[in-house]
């Protein structure tokens, strides 16, 4: 057998980080070598032939430029990413033309189907909103998931010539009442007991809607996209934003 991929987990003691071990371990062709949570000593990951970040918003910067200026190739779930941020990444990359950056907000193949839906799908109606649910311990509103989602489903509307959103009479609402404006597209967060990590996307036209749903039960639904970006991120040097750059979406059947 050829040699294992090296893998290095930061935020390992935490939800996502802890499921990303359990699956490293369990594959055959990858090995884990480090698994260090808040305070640990980065020493371990330069064993690492790729990282794995899933730590939060104000941690994962500065752990990706470490991870790059080492020439460590790294697999990023966390959220908290906006232009200037990925603008940032790119500059150290610059730097580091053979390293490879993979930038997800979510790793579900099923989320990033709906997200890609989402973008075909918003320039045939005239209004679209985005629900997103999650468990009450998450920290960042609205889910990064929610953020790209919005910004697809805005860029498709405005490559048609519409406005982002849709109509809105409101007048007079309470603060928050109409959630939150991603990119000009409303966003609404729920944050419910028993919940994972759900999504609906609302679309609606003259006497019909479209409703395109995802949910994760589990966080073992990311690691399949976590698992195949880990594999395939070095052959990406620079900067990936999303998933779907690794699933062959143009292609619909085998033959
Ligand atoms: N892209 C995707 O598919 C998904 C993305 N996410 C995102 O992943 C992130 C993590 O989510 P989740 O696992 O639920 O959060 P958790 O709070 O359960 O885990 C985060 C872990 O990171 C640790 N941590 C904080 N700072 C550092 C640091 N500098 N170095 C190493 N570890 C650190 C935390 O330690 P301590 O608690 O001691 O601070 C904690 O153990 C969030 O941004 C979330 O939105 C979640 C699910 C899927
Ligand atoms: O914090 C979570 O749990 C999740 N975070 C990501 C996000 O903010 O979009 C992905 C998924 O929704 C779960």
């Amino acid at each position: 057998m050829s040699e294992r991929l090296a893998v290095g987990v930061l935020g390992a003691r935490g939800r996502m980080g802890a499921t990303v071990c359990a699956a490293v371990e369990a594959a055959p062709d990858l090995a884990l070598v480090a698994a260090l949570d808040a305070g640990d000593d980065r020493a371990p990951l330069r064993a690492a032939d790729v990282v794995v970040d899933f730590t939060t918003p104000d941690a994962v910067l500065d752990n990706i430029r470490w991870c790059v200026e080492e020439g460590r190739h790294v697999v990023v779930g966390t959220t908290g990413f906006d232009d200037g941020r990925l603008a940032t990444v790119r500059g150290w990359l610059g730097e580091s033309p053979k390293v490879g950056v993979l930038v997800a907000p979510n790793f579900g193949v099923a989320a990033v189907l709906m997200m890609m839906f989402a973008a075909r799908a918003a320039r045939y109606f005239d209004s679209v909103e985005i629900v997103e649910l999650h468990h009450p311990n998450k920290i960042d509103a609205p889910s990064g998931t929610a953020r790209r989602t919005a910004e697809l489903v805005a860029q498709a509307r405005a490559a048609a010539g519409l406005a982002p959103g849709g109509p809105d009479a409101t007048a007079t609402a309470l603060d928050g009442a109409r959630g939150a404006r991603v990119a000009g597209v409303p966003v609404h967060a729920v944050r419910l007991a028993g919940l994972v990590a759900h999504q609906e996307v609302l679309l609606g036209g003259s006497g019909e809607t479209l409703t395109l749903r995802h949910d994760s039960y589990d966080r073992t639904s990311f690691m399949p996209g976590v698992l195949l970006a880990v594999r395939r991120v070095a052959d990406r040097p620079g900067l990936t934003v999303g998933l779907e750059h690794l699933l062959d979406l143009d292609r619909t059947s085998d033959s």
